[in-house]
């Protein structure tokens, strides 16, 4: 219960926002058992307390931490809802849940909003479109009840007798069947909702009732119940990342079904009033398109005055909606647990289940901050464009057509009532969804903007307008065609709805990608990124540009802070010097301050010679120990080329032994190489590739500068070191090097065609040689093998040699994969089962595909190995036929003997790069090594030669 005391320190009950957040002790993962107060049985998976012994496995041998299956309840949707959602305010409303195994939706809300929003929501989102559908159909209905004249006609406002009788019975209608449905529809879906499933107890036996308890096991249970639901509907509201229960919901279900596809809906409650106010508004209007026709010149004025306060209650809202959105981004990117609340939930049990499933209180704060964060910017940038949604709210309009053609079938006017049917679907299908997401794009524009609140209502109108334009322009054009060709212009109204629907839908795209860059951006998590080289190698130059570019030319600015240690070397390091011993306290004293910075969530870019790996591995291990990343980038310019540089005349000085113990003159720099332990966290990726675009985009300080000769060499250990940093976390996702292993295969199949060919060639000199022809044929055709194929054969081995290396660097790349893998099986299979069993079992999983992908690449390299000793076979009877003809000169095979490149994956010092070798194979290398040989041997005929003679001469 230590470990619990911890938690409990750590964060405390009372849930208020401390503006100074206190350092939080490092809190260990404890397990279930402990959370639970109960001692575990050494396989971890059977906890026992008090003599009740409670099975933590599921059928399929996984851990879903559920104490007891009475605690996995559903309720039917229908039941939740019926009777205007009883059930949600009724204070027995346990009765209507049952003990489920299989939930097909996770209803999560925050108890802060009130209950009729989010029970009309529900009632919208479950039975709306169902209630749409019906509804329309009951519309459709009336027309012939009304044609035939079982329904009397309604007089209009209209002057002229032709258009005075009017029906309003399909909006009647359609209102109705709206309304029926809503209520009425049964949605057969189990749910899981906390009102209903978990506030009251069920009869568990091994549970004693009293002081809560069960109600509290309950609330431990939630995490199961989020693993067992199939799909997740969140009734999202401004206070919900305040909400400890709503947020730890969103975040484990997210966090138990990673890697799975399920379903997760995110509503903000808001929607409730704003479906109400236009459907209001829709029937409003539908009402007064029926009774007003638009013949009058003044019904223009009296639409557009009736328009007004329907558009500023949608304009309002839907600004305070988006207000909230940016609140939000306040909440997620820099979410605390401090600054929650618990209502009608039990803090402490809640953090216990945080451990459980997070591990501990840092990770799951993370995972809100980062994957949570991002979630929400997908769902709700532009959750009011949803088609179907538009449709639903335009239906009025919809059924204010169906009435008007009910009206021109009974004047026998059916020219009209065929021309009204193409209209009512083009408006309802395409205008006004058109419209709806122009508007609701520029609201969101108008936010962003930040009006103040005195031009409000001025510039809501003026968003108004183009939405307003766009109708009354299709109005207008329905009009006009309709009265000035009627009955011949059936073939113009459909162009007409044609053409409507092209730039209907060409705003609808447009307004939806405009509404989508309205997803918020999280806070980003604080990484160190620490700078090592040379002095004068361009530490501090390549900071500045970093921090330049990071803090002011992104979409989002960074919070960057730049540590340089030469700087520094004038306040806090002052009483430091340069010896190891001192080199060794600088470096510590910068990384814990880089550390605190990075726990602040600044982009720390630390500048220091630190010329001792033992120093850089212990940033990274004060790094690693806070769970932050680091990057250790080595601005690797050369001695000559910094030396040459020399800024500040120390190189000159240190040569002529002015100064002592100057890095690189006559102190040690030792290079980075092996990359230390990857640390976890996202998005280390995404900020390394944003920062090796700085080099690509010229930045201040570099162009000053010049072009540094190795600043490919700082882009691509940026990007590399950002991308080990990140590989762990990015749930397991290994990322081969694709290209060797698409040269490997595409050089393996060429080579293969080209030994088919040598073969067949060879087949064909071996012709006159079967046939017993002279030796000087025979020498002949030896030469011609030698001259046509010598180099051809020497040039494929050169290939293979160049392959064999790529192979050998994939080998051991594979092998630093496989050793990666191992160390974190190795890591999991040690950890308690109470740490995370999600985690573990994901892990597992994710080992073992990366075990077959691992399997399945050497499976292929090893395609490469017939092509070795088929090689050699060439080889060797080139060579025969040399020591049998007697050739002049040695076969023109440039590369060194293939046995020397065993299939083994061993170490190669300097691996090739493999784009250039692909591309343009060394040959001037290996016409050098062909003439290296020829000058051996001609000294060694040479030397023959005046043997020879000797003899002779003896
Ligand atoms: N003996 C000796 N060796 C190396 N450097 C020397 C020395 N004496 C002074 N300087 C200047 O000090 C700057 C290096 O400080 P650092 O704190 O980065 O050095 S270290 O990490 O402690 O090795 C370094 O600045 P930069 O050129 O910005 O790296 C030098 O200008
Ligand atoms: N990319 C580059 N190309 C050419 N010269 C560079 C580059 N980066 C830095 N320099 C030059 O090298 C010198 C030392 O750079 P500086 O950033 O002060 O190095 P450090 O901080 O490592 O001592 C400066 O004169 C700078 O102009």
């Amino acid at each position: 219960m230590a470990a619990l005391d911890d938690v409990t320190s750590a964060a405390p009950a009372s849930a208020t926002s401390s503006p100074q957040r206190p350092a939080r002790k490092h809190v260990t993962v404890i397990s279930a058992g402990s959370i639970l107060g109960r001692s575990e049985d050494p396989e971890g998976e059977h906890v026992s307390t008090a003599g009740v012994s409670v099975d933590f496995t599921t059928s399929a041998g996984q851990v879903d931490w559920v104490t007891s299956q009475e605690f996995l309840r559903a309720s039917f949707a229908s039941s939740v809802l019926q009777c205007f959602g009883r059930s949600l305010w009724q204070a027995d409303s346990f009765k209507y849940s049952f003990k489920s195994s299989s939930i097909d939706q996770y209803w999560s809300h925050s108890w802060a909003e009130r209950s009729w929003k989010k029970l009309l929501l529900l009632l919208w989102l479950n039975n709306g479109t169902m209630a749409v559908i019906f509804s329309t159909f009951t519309a459709l209905g009336v027309i012939p009840l009304y044609t035939l004249g079982f329904l009397p006609s309604l007089s209009g406002l209209a002057a002229s007798a032709a258009s005075a009788e009017v029906s309003i019975w399909c909006v009647a209608a359609g209102l109705l069947g709206l309304l029926l449905g809503m209520l009425l529809w049964r949605p057969g879906k189990m749910v899981f909702i906390d009102k209903v499933c978990l506030n009251e107890v069920p009869e568990v036996p091994e549970v004693p009732e009293g002081d809560g308890q069960l109600k509290q096991e309950g609330m431990r249970n939630i995490g199961a119940c989020l693993k067992h639901s199939k799909s997740m509907l969140v009734l999202w509201d401004p206070s919900h990342a305040q909400q400890l229960q709503a947020i730890f919901e969103l975040a484990t279900f997210l966090k138990c079904h990673e890697g799975e596809k399920v379903h997760l809906d995110i509503r903000p409650t808001m929607l409730a009033p704003f479906l109400l106010v236009n459907l209001a508004g829709n029937v409003f209007i539908a009402v007064a398109q029926i009774l007003v026709p638009f013949d009058h010149n003044w019904s223009i004025f009296l639409v557009a005055a009736c328009f007004a306060p329907y558009f500023l209650a949608c304009g309002c809202l839907l600004r305070s909606y988006f207000a909230s959105i940016q609140g939000l981004k306040d909440q997620l990117g820099f979410f605390s647990i401090d600054d929650t609340v618990c209502l009608q939930c039990d803090r402490k049990i809640l953090l216990e289940c945080i451990h459980v499933w997070f591990g501990s209180i840092e990770d799951f704060e993370r995972y809100v901050c980062i994957k949570v964060a991002r979630v929400f910017s997908q769902r709700l940038g532009n959750f009011l464009c949803q088609y179907w949604m538009v449709i639903i709210l335009s239906a009025p309009i919809f059924w204010a057509h169906l009435d008007m053609i009910a009206k021109a079938v009974v004047s026998e006017d059916y020219g009209t009532a065929s021309l009204l049917a193409v209209t009512a679907f083009t408006w309802w299908l395409g205008i006004l969804p058109a419209a709806y997401v122009l508007f609701i794009a520029l609201m969101a524009k108008s936010q962003r903007r930040q009006l103040r609140r005195t031009s409000n209502a001025l510039k809501l109108c003026w968003r108004a307008v183009p939405p307003c334009a766009l109708v009354l322009f299709s109005k207008f054009s329905t009009e006009v065609v309709i009265e000035n060709n009627l009955r011949e212009a059936f073939l113009g109204i459909c162009i007409f709805a044609g053409t409507m629907i092209i730039p209907c839908y060409l705003v609808w795209r447009a307004s939806t990608k405009f509404a989508w860059t309205l997803v918020l951006i999280p806070g980003h998590m604080g990484i160190t990124l620490w700078m090592t080289g040379l002095s004068g190698s361009g530490k501090s130059t390549i900071s500045v540009a970093l921090e330049r570019a990071l803090a002011e030319n992104q979409a989002k600015s960074y919070f960057v802070y730049r540590l340089d240690g030469d700087n520094l070397r004038f306040g806090l390091n002052r009483d430091l010097g340069f010896s190891p011993q001192d080199r060794k306290e600088n470096v510590r004293r910068v990384s814990e301050v880089s550390k605190l910075f990075a726990e602040a969530g600044a982009i720390v870019v630390a500048g220091l010679i630190s010329p001792y790996a033992a120093d850089r591995d212990y940033a990274r291990e004060v790094h690693k120990n806070a769970s932050l990343p680091f990057m250790e980038v080595f601005v690797d310019a050369p001695l000559a080329a910094v030396e040459s540089r020399d800024p500040k005349g120390l190189y000159k000085k240190a040569r002529e032994g002015k100064i002592k113990g100057f890095t690189g003159i006559d102190a040690p720099y030792e290079k980075p190489g092996t990359p230390g332990n990857p640390v976890f966290v996202d998005d280390v990726a995404l900020l390394g590739s944003q920062m090796a675009a700085v080099f690509d985009s010229s930045p201040p300080g570099l162009a000053a500068g010049g072009t540094h000769e190795d600043t490919a060499a700082i882009k691509a250990n940026i990007i590399q070191e950002s991308e080990r940093v990140s590989w762990l976390y990015s749930a397991f996702e290994i990322r081969w090097q694709p290209a060797p292993r698409k040269f490997l295969h595409n050089a393996m199949h060429e080579m293969d065609q080209r030994l088919d060919m040598l073969n067949q060639r060879l087949e064909e000199v071996q012709m006159p040689q079967s046939e017993m022809l002279e030796d000087t044929h025979v020498i002949q055709s030896l030469a011609k093998v030698e001259q046509q194929w010598g180099k051809e054969l020497g040039k494929l081995k050169t290939e293979l040699h160049q392959m064999i290396f790529a192979h050998n660097h994939n080998a051991d790349l594979m092998k630093h994969q496989k050793d990666t893998l191992d160390k974190i099986r190795h890591d999991s299979l040690s950890r308690s089962p109470g740490s995370g069993a999600t985690q573990i079992s994901n892990a597992r999983s994710m080992l073992a595909s990366a075990d077959a992908r691992i399997k399945a690449i050497q499976a292929n390299f090893q395609k490469m190995d017939p092509l070795v000793p088929r090689v050699t076979a060439l080889e060797l009877r080139l060579h025969h036929w040399h020591a049998a003809g007697g050739l002049s000169g040695p076969p023109a095979m440039g590369a060194p003997p293939l046995g020397a490149y065993g299939f083994e994956p061993r170490p190669v010092p300097n691996p090739p790069d493999y784009e250039a070798t692909v591309e343009s194979p060394d040959d001037e290398e290996n016409e050098e090594e062909d003439e290296e040989e020829d000058d051996n041997l001609g000294a060694l005929r040479g030397i023959l030669g005046k043997a020879i003679d000797a003899s002779s001469a003896g």
